[in-house]
Order: C-alpha cells, then structure tokens, then sequence
C-alpha cells in the first residue's frame, strides 16, 4: 500500500490498551507535511502514547501508523532506523547528557549517525545554535543553563539531524509565559523556514491557538476532536470546546 507524499504522520484506527485500559480506541487522523498538530488533553489520556506509537517505541495493538511514506508498526530494526531519522523529539526534560557541553551534545548525533566531516559539523552545530538564541553558549554544560535555554537546547538537539517532523512532549511546561512564547515563536519559525511538520503535545491553550494548524482533542481513548482551532471552538464536544476555550 501506498501513501500520499505530502502525508507527514497518519493513525488509522488505531487501538493501544494496557491490561484492561484502553488508552487508545480506535484513533484516526492525519497531518500533512509542513502542519502543525496540537494534542491536547486531560492528564493520561494518551497524548505521550501517541508520541511513543509514531516513534515505534510501542507498537498499537491494531490499526497503521503511518510516518511520511511508511507504515512503521510491524517494521523491522532496520526500517525504523530510517523513518527515525526523518524524526526529531524534543523531550520534556530536553535530554542532553550533562557531562557534555552544548557543543559536544549537539556534535555527538551528527558524528554518529552522518559522515559529516569535522568542519560541516561545527558549521551545522553553530548554526542550530544560533537558530534557537545560543550561538554564544555552545562552551556551557546543560547545568549551567536556565530552563528556558535548556529547552531551547533541548530544542537545538531535536533539530541538529534536521528531521522532516518534530514531535515535542509539553515543550513549553516549568517555563513563564514569556519564555514559553519564545519556544512556540521558534518551533513556528522551524514550520515556515523548513516546511517541518509539528507534533506537539501541550496543556498550554495559549500557546496551542497560536501554533496549531490542527488540534486534536483526546479524551477516555477517544479522538473526541479533530480540526482546525475554529472549529474544535465550535466542537459539539464539551471537554474540546472546554479546553481549547479554558
Ligand atoms: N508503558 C506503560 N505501561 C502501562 N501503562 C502505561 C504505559 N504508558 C502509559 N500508560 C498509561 O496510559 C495512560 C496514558 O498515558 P500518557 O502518558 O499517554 O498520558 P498523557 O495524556 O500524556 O498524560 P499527561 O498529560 O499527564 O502527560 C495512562 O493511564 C498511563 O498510566
């Protein structure tokens, strides 16, 4: 089976439960490459399973997920390591080793997974630095950095393989309004300068109006909402129309 091109990540009934939890009932949707997806709901209602499907880091227990021009689920090693690489995550707790300076978190990925030379490398490093405001910090080690520039570092290391979708878990959480606007400010400049398509989970409502193509609203395993941020407004759907209105 083939997949449209311009597809960037699609659930076809997708179902995933644990024990007698049904986490995910059925899930439909699909995100183009270039939009902008923000899941949205209450607390353990499936939003980082979702993330974790299109990662292959679980697999559904039926239903396709689809990544770019791959159905991943029942994939073999050798195939994911190459729809991984289209992937980028931001991680809530930005996951950099704290042994290692900016410069050497960021290096490490292109040294391993490319065949980059050394002086590509530093280009590449300390232009996603700059990118995300921290061109001048590569020296520092994670634990000198404030919250705000750890994500933004965290941020810089999703992107340093320049992946085609960037999936983030809660990437503005533990930060103030701000802060917060200056990360949704550079993962909407990624979208516009890059054509990266976004994932991003998020209970920030604020932030989510202003990122999101699309919404997707999640509650008790169901995809109780699906559409733009007017119209899940309008979702016949109280918990939607309560979140995104909150
Ligand atoms: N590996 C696992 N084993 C068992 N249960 C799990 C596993 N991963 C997730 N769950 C359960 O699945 C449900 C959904 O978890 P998930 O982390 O996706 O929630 P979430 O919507 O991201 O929540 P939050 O907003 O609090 O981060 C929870 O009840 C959780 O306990």
């Amino acid at each position: 089976m083939t997949q449209s091109p311009s597809i960037a990540v699609e659930f076809k009934n997708v179902t995933k439960a644990f024990g007698e939890k049904r986490v995910l009932n059925s899930v439909s949707f699909r995100i183009e490459q270039g939009q902008a997806l923000c899941l949205l709901g209450r607390s353990g209602t499936g939003k980082s399973v979702t993330l974790k499907l299109i990662m292959a880091l679980m697999r559904p227990d039926s239903g396709q997920v689809w990544v770019d021009q791959d159905n991943v689920v029942g994939m073999n090693e050798h195939g994911l390591s190459k729809v991984r690489k289209k992937l980028g995550y931001l991680f809530q707790d930005a996951a950099l080793f704290d042994s290692l300076t900016l410069y050497e978190n960021l290096s490490l990925p292109l040294q391993r997974l490319t065949k980059k030379p050394k002086d590509e490398i530093d280009d590449v490093v300390h232009r996603v630095l700059s990118d995300v405001g921290l061109g001048a910090d590569g020296a520092k080690y994670p634990s000198a950095l404030s919250g705000g520039m750890k994500k933004r570092a965290g941020l810089a290391r999703a992107l340093v393989l320049e992946p085609k979708i960037l999936l983030a878990d809660e990437p503005s959480s533990g930060l103030d309004r701000i802060t917060a606007s200056e990360i949704d400010e550079l993962l909407l400049r990624r979208k516009a300068e890059h054509g990266t398509a976004l994932i991003v989970v998020t209970h920030d409502i604020h932030g989510a109006r202003r990122v999101a193509d699309r919404v997707g609203v999640l509650d008790k395993g169901n995809l109780v909402a699906f559409g733009s941020v007017a119209q899940v407004t309008e979702s016949e759907n109280d918990v939607a129309r309560r979140l995104i209105t909150e």
